[in-house]
């Protein structure tokens, strides 16, 4: 099964590592020319994934025409920009694995469901998971969530990216597995925030609790599974991505908890924090399924510039509930 891989950032790199593990070409589309240079001459991507010595069998190209007629594409751009990248390529029906992690602004749809509507012919997949991409590409252990609903293709997908460090665990619910991903991003800047304000580890666990219970009433709102959710695509990456600042969403929620504004966190940032683009539309999207999420909520007036103290007193003010889902 031929791979390439469509954007060329830390995550998309260190997937194009995964699928060439066992020597096998792989075909890595980037937007930047340092990153076609540097991949194909010093085989490292110096602009998003500095130091990770990568295989020669990875080639970069900065024309996405390149990749037509391959067996299985990796789709791996932010997921604010999957729509315009899918729409300047020719997929027919070539499998389309959607890696990145969020819900698109404007439609608010997952990007699987932008990929459908880009290429209806395309089967979907979703490869999603506990994953920091440094420790990826250094070949360090790592479970993913590998969901599609066609068994074979996914038995199929599963086993060519599996590798010795690199376990995939099938699932056919693409919904739940997408939801996991764009949800755990705004709980990190949540978290983030407890860390760069110093409200300590409780609260941390607190919100991660209570923030599990609220990624699975909007999961399963829009149709994704409760066991989905409690995997390695939801809990597992809530887990990962609420406790280290080598999260770009935590280390966000950071700056914001310190009392920095949202604007001045995000500019001239060159890597993506997906959570701060999620938020508002994750809060509308919930609003129209009628899935409360306070820490949705707090994280949007956070990056709206509400001052950390008051969105904190109004969190813990709330009337006190049973403890459900
Ligand atoms: N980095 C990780 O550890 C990791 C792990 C799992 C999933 N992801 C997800 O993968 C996706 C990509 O993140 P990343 O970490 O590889 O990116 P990155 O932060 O390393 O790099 C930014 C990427 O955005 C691309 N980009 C910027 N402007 C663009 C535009 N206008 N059109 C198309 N692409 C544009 C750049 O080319 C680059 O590929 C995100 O959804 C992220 O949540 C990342
Ligand atoms: O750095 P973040 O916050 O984008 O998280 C990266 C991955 O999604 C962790 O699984």
């Amino acid at each position: 099964m031929r791979i390439g891989v469509i954007g060329g950032g830390a995550w998309g790199t260190a997937l194009a590592q995964v699928a060439a593990s066992g020597g096998e070409p792989v075909l890595l589309w980037a937007r930047e020319a340092e990153v076609v240079d540097t991949i194909n001459i010093f085989h490292e991507n110096r602009l998003f994934l500095p130091g990770a010595k990568l295989s020669p069998a990875i080639r970069a190209t900065g024309d996405l025409a390149d990749l037509i007629g391959m067996d299985a594409l990796l789709v791996v751009a932010p997921a604010q920009h999957v729509r315009a990248v899918l729409g300047d390529i020719a997929v027919g029906e070539t499998p389309l694995v959607l890696c990145a992690k969020g819900i698109e602004a404007g439609t608010g749809r997952l990007v699987g469901e932008v990929a459908a509507e880009a290429h209806p012919g395309a089967p979907i997949a979703v490869l999603s998971g506990p994953t920091f991409a440094h420790e990826v590409a250094k070949g360090l252990p790592t479970a993913v969530t590998l969901a599609c609903a066609d068994e074979a293709l996914r038995d199929r997908l599963a086993a060519r990216l599996a590798g010795p460090a690199f376990r995939t665990y099938a699932s056919h619910d693409v919904i739940g597995a997408e939801i996991g991903g764009a949800v755990k991003n705004v709980l990190a800047i949540a978290c983030g925030v407890v860390e760069g304000a110093g409200l300590g580890l409780n609260a941390r666990a607190a919100l991660i609790a209570r923030g599990f219970a609220e990624m699975t009433r909007f999961g399963v709102a829009r149709g994704g599974q409760a066991e989905t959710l409690a995997g390695l695509s939801g809990l597992g990456d809530l887990v990962l991505t609420c406790s280290s600042t080598s999260s770009r969403n935590f280390s966000l929620g950071v700056g914001l908890g310190q009392g920095r504004a949202a604007a001045e966190l995000l500019a001239d940032r060159r890597t993506v924090a997906e959570g701060a683009f999620t938020a508002p539309v994750l809060q509308a999207e919930a609003a129209k399924a009628r899935v409360e999420m306070p820490v949705t909520d707090a994280v949007c007036a956070l990056l709206e510039g509400a001052p950390v103290g008051e969105v904190v007193r109004e969190l813990l003010a709330r009337p006190l509930r049973a403890e459900t889902v």
